[in-house]
């Protein structure tokens, strides 16, 4: 079905909302720069050609970020966290990977996150949203369901360090003889997953996730284990708001080790564009209408920001 929503629309409504800061991301606007690499495992390079998967030691310059567009968002907040990772690849190509610490997203297509966006904006006379136009959104937007379910039963991480990050949409592997499977992917925290208690909701300060995150990548190396979901026929591959069945053969497809963090001003990951549509050789994207919709907002929102906007 047409979906007349435009880039322009969707990040002027999030501005909207959030109010912007010139010259910084208009969505994750407050996050925190991290260094490491990437070893992939054989097992993986059986579906993907990529040179993530050659074995070699991958540079990744890496960023974590709360959701939303404002730069103070307490860590408490319940809104999603991001992961996103750009690999320097041995051929001289770059495959990033944009991820949420919740397996589904809330929005099948565009006009969904739109809605959101609108709903979500203030009332000058509160300061917050409306609740009645929160609950008229889900009502009357069924495929932002699963996200706010999984949001209210999951606590927001302790650290950074200690939560799962899922690619949510649906990708195509492609190996050396053109054959192509169907994934999801994951990283999987080897600190194992943390969550703050309704206790500690309420009683930690507004900004924790930074510091912990640059004194745990102080003690020692920080890993997760990239784990793959092969996908079967009849799987959902364009619908990132359905999960696939728990049974689907896993594969552990690498180590990610983030080895130093650091404020994000002036550090690495600042001036990047983590476009998820970035990828290398041997990766591809399926149709799914969010994730082909991202590029270009992330290409306005990085153009605005560079624009010192
Ligand atoms: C219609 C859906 C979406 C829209 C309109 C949207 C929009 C944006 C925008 C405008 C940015 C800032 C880009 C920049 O200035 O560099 C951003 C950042 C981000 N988005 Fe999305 N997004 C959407 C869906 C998603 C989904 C499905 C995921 C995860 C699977 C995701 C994960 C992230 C992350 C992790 C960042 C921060 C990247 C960084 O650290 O630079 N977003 N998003």
């Amino acid at each position: 079905a047409e979906d007349p929503v435009t880039p322009e629309q969707v990040v002027g409504a999030i501005e909207n909302t959030f109010g912007v800061t010139p010259g910084e991301r208009r969505n994750h606007t407050k996050g925190t720069c991290a260094t490491g690499e990437f070893v992939g495992m054989p097992e993986a390079a059986a579906y993907s050609r990529s040179p993530l998967f050659s074995g070699k030691r991958i540079p990744v310059v890496a960023r974590f970020s709360l959701a939303g567009g404002n730069p103070k968002a307490p860590d408490t907040a319940r809104s999603p966290r991001g992961m996103a990772l750009e690999f320097a690849l041995p051929d001289g190509s770059l495959q990033h990977m944009t991820m949420l610490n919740i397996p589904v997203f809330g929005a099948m297509r565009p006009r969904t996150f739109l809605d959101l966006m609108v709903a979500s904006r203030p009332d000058p006379a509160t300061g917050k949203p409306d609740p009645e136009k929160i609950k008229a959104f889900k009502a009357t937007h069924p495929d932002s369901r699963a996200q706010s379910e999984f949001m209210a039963q999951n606590n927001p991480p302790a650290s950074y360090a200690s939560s799962a990050y899922y690619g949510i949409h649906t990708f195509k592997f492609i190996d050396g003889g053109n054959r192509t499977t169907l994934v999801r992917w994951r990283f999987v925290p080897q600190d194992g997953e943390k969550r703050l208690t309704d206790e500690e909701l309420k009683s930690l300060p507004a900004n924790f996730l930074e510091q912990r995150l640059i004194e745990r990548a102080g003690t020692g190396p920080v890993r997760w284990d990239m784990m793959v979901s092969i996908g079967e026929a009849g799987d959902p591959e364009n619908d990132p708001t359905l999960a696939w069945p728990a049974a689907r053969k896993q594969v552990r497809a690498g180590t990610l080790t983030i080895t130093a963090a650091m404020p994000q001003k002036g550090a690495a990951c600042e001036p990047v564009n983590f476009d998820p549509l970035v990828m290398g050789d041997g990766i591809a994207p399926t149709g799914d209408p969010i994730l082909l919709f991202r590029s270009p907002a992330y290409a306005l929102s990085f153009a605005r920001r560079l624009g010192g906007i």
